[in-house]
């Protein structure tokens, strides 16, 4: 029968760890789990609901779904949230980037997977990939079908996620996104379809590899995101505050006065084409920056793309960041207390001179 897993690990003040009724196996490796929330931890009322189900489905019941999961690893887990990942909030990313750490320094631990609501689960991968100090793989995992529907894809997932984080070829590869066999580097992985179960194919940069029949195939040699910055959490209790303006046809300009109003220290325009405002939402971004100074970053609202730097321009070019990435960074950099130039330096760092 099984017996409790070990107790490797203090819990802190926000974790609820779980003992996980998990058997040990000496010879398996171990990762441990960060429950969040999302669909995957979600129930419907029948087998054919795919939408307005509930989260709450704790760390243990997604175990529990997948008793091969025991075959490859030994398991501990902490209940971080569980909620919609649209409320995930820095907090919450702030403990578990903690969490992740210490876990991920202590030699038993081969990694770490979390699992996470698929809706900003790009945020959270890329502010983990961005403050987290391993080379252990963390693996972020989701499911678009709630766990009581027919054909529910998370269980696969999670098994393949343990995997994974279990596997020696996953070792220095940052963070990575995996659903539906696939595996994306966490640095360029964007949900592209709000509903349908292959939302996490790729942009250009992202796809690393691929699941058969469960085992994980790479497509490259270990690498590491060009640009990506490593900060350093220290005690940081909480994050600059960093908000997207959407661009449209007839943009209200007086948006980015609000913004500032209530409390924006940093701004990222999803712009049109390669970054584009209308002259005057320009003009009124302009003003907010020469009154205040405060950084704000052009990026795009395609799916996909580059906005280039420009000379005379006050806004600062995002590169490859999609609006929601940019804004991570941004909040990153200006908690870390970087000022406009080496704002613009870090967002350079991705797109170097050839
Ligand atoms: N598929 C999902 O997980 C969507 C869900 N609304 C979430 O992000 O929490």
């Amino acid at each position: 029968s099984p017996i409790k897993a070990p107790s490797i690990h203090a819990p802190s003040h926000l974790f609820a760890r779980q003992d996980l009724q998990t058997p040990i196996n000496g010879t398996l490796p171990n990762v441990t789990i960060f429950s969040t929330g999302g669909t995957i931890a979600s129930q419907g009322t029948s087998n054919t609901q795919t939408v307005g189900y509930s989260v709450g489905l704790g760390v243990q019941q997604l175990v529990d779904a997948v008793p091969e999961i025991l075959n490859i690893s030994n398991i501990v887990g902490y209940q971080v949230s569980n909620v919609g990942s649209p409320s995930i909030n820095e907090t919450i990313l702030l403990e578990l980037a903690r969490g992740i750490n210490s876990e991920l320094a202590k030699d038993e631990v081969s990694g770490a997977v979390v699992t996470h609501g698929t809706d900003s689960m790009e945020e959270t991968a890329f502010f983990l990939q961005s403050v987290i100090n391993s080379t252990k793989p963390v693996v972020v995992v989701g499911a678009m079908r709630p766990a009581t529907a027919l054909s529910a894809d998370g269980p696969l997932n999670l098994l393949q996620a343990v995997t994974l984080a279990s596997s020696d070829n996953a070792k220095d590869r940052g963070v990575m996104i995996t659903l539906n066999d696939r595996i994306g580097s966490a640095y360029y992985t964007t949900k592209n379809n709000a509903n349908s179960l292959d939302t996490f194919y790729s942009t250009e940069a992202g796809q690393l590899g691929f699941f058969i029949n469960q085992v994980p195939y790479f497509y490259f040699e270990p690498a590491k995101p060009i640009g990506a910055t490593y900060f350093d959490l220290k005690n940081i209790t909480d994050l600059a505050q960093v908000d997207i303006l959407y661009a449209h046809q007839d943009m209200a300009p007086e948006l980015f006065n609000a913004s500032v109003e209530a409390g924006a220290e940093g701004l990222v325009t999803a712009g049109m084409g390669a970054g584009g405002l209308s002259s005057k939402a320009s003009m009124a971004a302009e003003a907010v920056y020469n009154a205040t100074g405060i950084p704000i970053v052009a990026s795009h609202r395609s799916a996909d793309g580059f906005v280039p730097s420009s000379d005379d321009s006050y806004a600062i070019a995002s590169g490859f960041y999609n609006p929601q990435k940019a804004r991570i960074l941004l909040q990153l950099a200006l908690t870390m207390g970087y000022d406009y130039d080496e704002i613009k330096e870090l967002f350079a760092l991705s797109y170097p001179a050839p």
